[in-house]
């Protein structure tokens, strides 16, 4: 986002927690707790887990802002955030990270299971460290070895409710995990000179616009795979299946516009269409679960 925020003002906590991201990442975690059972979970687990793994994303994407607020502030993206704003000092956000961390742990330890409070102990490090601090500055592939992070709540939220993990809570982990490279690199494209002056070896930067759109392309057509596999492995039904193989054939139509059509609106157009897929095809899952249609 890159309105100025108002000074002094909760809005800049909001802004710390990536609130859109976040709110993506809270919906698909609720779609793995509500597939995990075959009717309703039950709703105070559903409150606590959803809670639990909403802050936790929160914290990670707080340390997030902590960690790269000099990057932020050179590029144009990211240069209104509150720490390059000089609106929040470093030691408010490590405060905040901290405490609402600390309340998602105790939250997911106490009223969810110690192996959700685990996964996503996990994910959060992944993110906030692994990722942040070393994968983002070492090799072009750190947003696909950093994507298993994003990757986790509906495994989290299927753990949530059952205990364990299942093979299918596996498949839900897989969408997004090969969703994360053509969604970011999408962006990537577009914000390449950007990446390029902070150092950050972003593909685009380090391997060229042609082999990041390649690359692009080849990830939409593994992701229209393994978007099958949900119904292949009678997990899902046809409204699932439909909405899958067209939502895929979309997102691989915007791999091939990006191709004929070498603009950054193109490549802009595709990074939001991944946001709709990725929202649509939970919905479809969502949906699928409770008004299942068979072939008859
Ligand atoms: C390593 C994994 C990921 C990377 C590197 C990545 C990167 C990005 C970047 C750089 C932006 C632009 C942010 C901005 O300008 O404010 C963005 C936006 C967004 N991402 Fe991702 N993303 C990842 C994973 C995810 C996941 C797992 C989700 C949700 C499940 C997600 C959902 C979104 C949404 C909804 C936006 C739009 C935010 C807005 O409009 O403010 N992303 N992503
Ligand atoms: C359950 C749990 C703890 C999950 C954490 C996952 C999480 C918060 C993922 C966020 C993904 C994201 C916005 C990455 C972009 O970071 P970036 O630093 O490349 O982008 P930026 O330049 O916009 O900051």
């Amino acid at each position: 986002m890159t309105n100025k925020p108002d000074p002094h003002s909760w809005k800049n906590y909001l802004a710390l927690c990536k609130p859109r991201v976040v709110a993506l990442i809270i919906f698909t975690a609720m779609v793995g707790m509500f597939l995990a059972v075959p009717g309703m979970p039950p709703p105070d687990l559903l409150i606590y887990a959803t809670l639990g793994i909403g802050l936790a994303a929160a914290s990670a994407a707080a340390i997030n802002h902590f960690i790269d607020r000099k990057a932020d502030a050179e590029m144009a993206r990211t240069k209104y955030r509150p720490l390059p704003m000089g609106e929040l000092s470093a030691w408010h956000v490590l405060t905040f990270a901290g405490s609402i961390g600390l309340i998602a742990m105790l939250i997911l330890i106490f009223l969810v299971n110690t192996l959700t409070a685990f996964l996503t102990f996990l994910s959060l490090i992944g993110y906030a460290i692994v990722y942040t601090v070393y994968l983002k500055k070492m090799t072009p592939q750190n947003i696909v070895i950093g994507g298993a992070a994003g990757a986790a709540p509906p495994l989290l939220g299927w753990t949530a409710i059952t205990g364990s993990v299942h093979p299918h809570a596996l498949l839900l982990f897989l969408i997004i995990f090969v969703w994360t490279p053509p969604h970011f690199w999408a962006l990537a494209i577009a914000k390449r000179e950007e990446y390029a002056k902070v150092d950050i070896p972003m593909l685009p930067v380090t391997h060229g616009v042609a082999f990041t759109r390649l690359q692009i392309l080849l990830y939409t057509i593994l992701l229209l795979i393994s978007t099958l596999l949900p119904y292949l492995t009678g997990m899902s039904n046809l409204i699932y299946l439909v909405s899958a193989v067209l939502l895929g054939l979309g997102f691989i139509y915007y791999a091939v516009q990006m191709m004929r059509k070498k603009d950054n609106k193109t490549a802009m157009r595709t990074f939001a269409y991944s946001i709709i897929y990725l929202m649509l095809i939970f919905a479809a899952l969502l949906i699928d679960h409770y008004f299942p249609v068979y072939l008859s």
